[in-house]
């Protein structure tokens, strides 16, 4: 069972997450925070592409179709492979808070093997918030929306500013996405709506 580790506990003073009012609709697709993002770009080949939908309160469900590029042993998704569609449909919590925010801990659990072609649906909420630490929990299931869960994880993201990425990324790929109009204006959104 997941979600054990200290690091992984609301502290006392959590408060319950809430939707920031701009948030997208229900059902709408969030589309890509970055093209060039493994987990949901699309222009990582061989990346997840995974896409995820604003859900109900502060969730989302999101779906990812394994491919032969994904594979750990023969016709079976890679475990890492798997927690990265845990951890990028966790990331984009972050369209639903309108806060930006990166992995610190992300425990995981393998319930079931995912075979090459099955598609992973995956759903995720939010479940606390501590000042800049945000919790939250995920599911991905296999055979469709209502079967069996085959990965979980839970996780506690932290708040950064848009500073975060501007500092430590590497310069050549911040030139770039700052001379992306699309990429201006997906920050944006998280800059004029604290
Ligand atoms: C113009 C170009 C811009 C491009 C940007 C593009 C898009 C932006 C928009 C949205 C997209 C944003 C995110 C992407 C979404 C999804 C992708 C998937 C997510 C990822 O894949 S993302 C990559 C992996 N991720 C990292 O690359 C993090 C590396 N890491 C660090 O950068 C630091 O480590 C950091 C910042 C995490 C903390 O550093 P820090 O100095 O700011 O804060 P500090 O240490 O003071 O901690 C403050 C409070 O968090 C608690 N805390 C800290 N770490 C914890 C842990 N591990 N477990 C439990 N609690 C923890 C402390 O205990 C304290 O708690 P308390 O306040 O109670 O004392």
């Amino acid at each position: 069972m997941s979600g054990t580790s200290t690091g992984l506990m609301p502290p006392a003073d959590a408060v319950t997450p809430v939707r920031h009012p701009e948030a997208p609709a229900p059902g709408e697709l969030l589309g890509a925070h970055y093209g060039q993002c493994f987990g949901c770009g699309g222009g990582q080949p061989h990346g997840l592409q995974l896409e995820a939908r604003a859900g109900d309160g502060v969730s989302v469900t999101a779906e990812f179709t394994v491919r032969p590029a994904h594979q750990g042993a023969p016709g079976l998704a890679h475990g890492g492979v798997l927690a990265t569609a845990l951890d990028e449909t966790l990331g984009s919590l972050n369209w639903l808070l309108r806060v930006v925010s990166v992995t610190g801990r992300l425990e995981t659990d393998f319930l079931l093997p995912v075979p090459v072609d099955t598609v992973l649906y995956l759903e995720a909420e939010v479940t606390a918030v501590a000042g800049r630490k945000i919790y939250s929990t995920a599911t991905g299931r296999i055979g469709g929306p209502d079967g069996p869960v085959a990965v979980r994880a839970d996780a506690v993201f932290i708040e950064v500013k848009v500073d975060h990425f501007i500092e430590n990324g590497r310069p050549a790929e911040i030139r770039a996405a700052m001379n992306d109009p699309d990429q201006i204006r997906r920050v944006r959104a998280f800059e004029v709506n604290p």
